[in-house]
This record gives C-alpha cells, sequence and structure tokens, in this order.
C-alpha cells in the first residue's frame, strides 16, 4: 500500500547539508498498523512527511496505493492538481492536533470537505458521521478550547478521515497525551483499521505505542531503516534489536553466583501462541535428568499475541547441551545460547518500552 525506494532528503541550509534519509526502503502492506519507532533525529518525521510529499524527497521514490507520488509533478509548497488530489486521499494525524481554534469542532472537520468543494449538506452528514465514530457525537458545537487532549487528537483524526482516506499517517499523536488517554486513541486507531480497512503508519519514539498497537514496525537510525518486518517474525528472531527492545527480559544475570567459575549454558527461550501452554521446562528436566535454573522470565502480548521469554542455565557447557537444545527447539521453541561473556544478543538497544533513548 506504501512503498519506499531508496529514498533520500538531504536539507541544505547555510551551507550546511543534513542527510534526513539515507536510502530508506519501506514496505506497508494493505490493511496493516506499521510503526516507524526511532530516537530523536531519527529521520522519522521527514520520512513520514516525504509519504505524503509534504516534504518532496531528494531522491527515490515515494508510492502509495499504486501511484507514484515522486512522479507527480509540483513542488511541496506547489503541488499539482494529481499530487493534491492524491494527498487528499491520504489522512494526517498530527502530535499537536493542528485544530482552528475559531471553529468549531464540527467545522475542523468539515475543513477538508469544504476544500475539494462538497456541498453544506454532505459536509455536515458527513462531518456528525465522524464525530459519532471516534465518540464525539455530542461535542460538535463546542470550540477546540473547550476538549481536553485526548478529545483534540479524537477531532483530528475525524478530519483526517473526511476525505475518506485509504491511508492514515499519525506524527506522534499520542506523543503529547497522558497514558490513559494514550491507550485510547491507540485503541481508536486500531478500531478504524479494522473497521474502515485503513492501512495506518505511524511514527513514534515510544516502544509501548509499537507494541500495543502495530502488526510491523520499523527501527530507524541515523536516516536509515536499520531493521523491520511484521512483529510476530521480529520476535522469533534471537538477533532482532527491535524485538529485544520490544520485550526486554530485564537485567537478569547470565549465570548465578553460585555457578561462577562452573561450566554452564544459559539460553533464552522465546516462546509464542501456544507453544507456553506446554510445560518445557519440567518436561526437558525430566528427560535429560538435568537441574534447570530459571533465570528470568517474562510473558506479554504484543500485536494481540502472547509472547513468553525465559533466561535459564543448564549444567554443563554448550557442547555438552546440544541435544537438550535440539530438543526445546523441534518443541517449536526460539532457542538462542548466551554468551556468558556478554549476555545480551543483540544489545545496544536504541529505545527503550518507555521511549528514553539508551
Ligand atoms: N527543515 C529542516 N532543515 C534542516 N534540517 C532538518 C530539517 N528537518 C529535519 N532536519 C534534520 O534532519 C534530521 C532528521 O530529523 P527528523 O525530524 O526527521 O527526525 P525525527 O526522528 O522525527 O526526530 P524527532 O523524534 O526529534 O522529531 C535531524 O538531524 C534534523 O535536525
Amino acid at each position: 500500500m506504501i512503498t519506499t525506494k531508496d529514498l533520500t532528503k538531504v536539507y541544505r541550509s547555510r551551507g550546511r547539508e543534513v542527510t534526513a534519509l539515507d536510502g530508506v526502503d519501506l514496505h506497508v502492506r494493505e490493511g496493516e498498523v506499521f510503526g516507524v519507532v526511532g530516537t530523536s533525529g531519527a529521520g522519522k518525521s521527514t520520512l513520514i512527511r516525504c509519504v505524503n510529499m509534504l516534504e518532496r524527497p531528494t531522491s527515490g521514490s515515494v508510492t502509495v496505493d499504486g501511484l507514484e507520488l515522486t512522479a507527480l509533478p509540483g513542488s511541496e509548497h506547489r503541488p499539482g492538481r494529481e499530487l493534491r488530489e492524491a494527498r487528499r486521499r491520504i489522512g494526517m494525524v498530527f502530535q499537536h492536533f493542528n485544530l482552528l481554534s475559531s471553529r468549531t469542532v464540527q467545522e475542523n472537520v468539515e475543513l477538508p470537505l469544504e476544500i475539494i468543494g462538497a456541498d453544506r449538506h454532505d459536509r455536515r452528514r458527513r462531518a456528525a458521521e465522524l464525530l459519532d465514530l471516534v465518540g464525539l457525537g455530542e461535542k460538535a458545537r463546542s470550540y477546540p478550547s473547550q476538549l481536553s487532549g485526548g478529545q483534540k487528537q479524537r477531532v483530528g483524526i475525524a478530519r483526517a478521515l473526511a476525505a475518506e482516506p485509504r491511508v492514515l499517517l499519525s506524527d506522534e499523536a499520542t506523543s503529547a497525551l497522558d497514558p490513559e488517554t494514550t491507550r485510547q486513541i491507540l485503541a481508536l486507531l486500531r478500531d478504524l483499521n479494522r473497521q474502515l480497512g485503513l492501512t495506518v503508519l505511524l511514527i513514534t519514539h515510544e516502544m509501548d505505542v509499537i507494541k500495543s498497537v502495530c502488526d510491523s514496525a520499523a527501527l530507524m537510525k541515523g536516516g536509515r531503516v536499520v531493521e523491520s518486518g511484521a512483529l510476530t517474525d521480529l520476535l522469533a528472531d534471537g538477533r532482532s534489536r527491535l524485538a529485544r527492545d520490544l520485550f526486554p527480559l530485564g537485567d537478569f544475570a547470565a549465570g548465578t553466583a553460585s555457578s561462577a567459575g562452573r561450566d554452564r549454558t544459559v539460553l533464552e527461550i522465546t516462546f509464542q501462541g501456544d507453544a507456553p501452554a506446554q510445560p518445557f521446562v519440567s518436561q526437558l528436566a525430566r528427560t535429560y535428568q538435568i537441574d534447570i535454573n530459571i533465570l528470568g522470565a517474562a510473558v506479554e502480548t504484543i500485536a494481540g499475541r502472547m509472547v513468553g521469554r525465559m533466561r535459564v542455565e543448564l549444567p554443563g557447557g554448550h557442547p555438552d547441551n546440544v541435544v537438550p537444545i535440539g530438543y526445546l527447539r523441534e518443541q517449536g521453541l526460539q532457542v538462542d545460547v548466551l554468551d556468558p561473556a556478554r549476555p545480551h544478543p543483540g544489545a545496544d538497544p536504541v529505545t527503550s518500552a518507555n521511549g528514553a533513548a539508551a
């Protein structure tokens, strides 16, 4: 639904050049919620602004719903007719809502319809429908200053949907909201994605946003996408940095004090879906008559799916445990053997669960 190929954006100001995007390839499938995460300055805002051509990329292509926007004439400030029409089919939600304070809620939602010349009756009907859809039917005559942050963002979402877009872009839509309101707005985005078949591309610096609402994600760093994919695939990849940030196990020691100096093997076992139903630790202990030390465990719901991770210690070195490790893998579990000297595979997280830079 959205594809960028080798997208670059170089800003030039006062003789300096800043490469904000450095060859970004992104593919967002129709009907999915796709999150782009990364620390400040990674290029997320530039990417989303290039997707709807609020910024014209320096090179590369952007295709949305089968139309190559980069091939359409016009600059970012003076887009041609085709580009203006294509942009209307892309809704955009902003961090600071961008509502007009002199207009009522209803009039804010009607604005995109006024611009495309819809008649008054249709505008009113459509705005009323959208306000009901976002749960704000009774606030139609209020002004933005009379609304809470969450309500303002609901108006922003209703306005973004006015021209019936197939794609919704969200630029840090929940960053200015408290955690409970964030949860409600993300749930609304998810509902709209499902009810309307809307494809959603959102950018965020918060891993929790990715975890609670996205089907797929990309991690950006220094203007590049360093990793991307469906969350379930990323979580099944022991080397995925995104997976590790999405689901940190915590700072469990790679080994215990009692085992210090002794030969041991530390495993990290990741399970998804039905796999946790199996009592694999006790089965392993019984089958191979070994004592298993559990160093840490956590279970989370990510992309609507239960995912668990457990760190265990087995007696003996890696060569002694090849058979038990093979047994676990045969059960459909993902098993990573940790290096005791470097206990966190794929370490060097770029964001933490609460979004702070690491
Ligand atoms: N209009 C501009 N002119 C010059 N440089 C810019 C401009 N906009 C962004 N940049 C630079 O491009 C880089 C990427 O910025 P961008 O805003 O896309 O990052 P971001 O990941 O969205 O960061 P944040 O989370 O802080 O918004 C940064 O180095 C930034 O300073």
